[in-house]
């Protein structure tokens, strides 16, 4: 059965040329990308996509960091499609996650760790209508 995740190439990994890697690893797993687009988000979709967040003291850092620059927004598509992603994202805290994984391989910072995937189905579905709202 075929599922659907939402990922971003947060403004980091976009400064620092990373978008190419990270496709790359994508298309490498057998992911399908099915929808893409680099834009520079304005701070009510950021307070949309991370709402779940709106209670955590850096809540303020993560609407400025994601609204700083380009990120790459893009919908994956393939089996347990969901799961496949964080495991090739690696854990949220960057020196926690193991080489090998886009976050072990290149970052060192919780705050500014590359990419986002969604962490269920149903938050895919969620975070792919704030962010591809007539495309599915
Ligand atoms: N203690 C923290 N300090 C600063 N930023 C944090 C902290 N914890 C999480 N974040 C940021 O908030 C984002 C969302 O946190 P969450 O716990 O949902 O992790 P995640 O699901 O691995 O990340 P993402 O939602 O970006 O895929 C993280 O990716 C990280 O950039």
């Amino acid at each position: 059965m075929s599922e659907r995740t939402l990922v971003l190439i947060k403004p980091d990994g976009v400064k620092r040329g990373l978008i190419g890697d990270v496709i790359s690893r994508v298309e490498r797993k057998g992911l399908k990308v099915v929808a893409m687009d680099l834009r520079t988000l304005d701070a009510d979709t950021a307070k949309a996509h991370y709402a779940e967040h709106s209670e955590r003291p850096f809540f303020g850092e993560l609407v400025e960091f994601i609204t700083s620059g380009p990120l790459v927004a893009m919908v994956l598509e393939g089996p347990r499609a969901v799961e496949a992603f964080r495991a090739l994202a690696g854990l949220t805290d960057p020196v926690k996650s193991a080489p090998g994984t886009i976050r072990g391989d290149h970052a060192l910072e919780i705050s500014e760790n590359v990419v986002h995937g969604s962490d269920s189905p149903e938050s895919a579905a969620r975070e792919i209508k704030i962010f591809f709202p007539d495309r599915f």
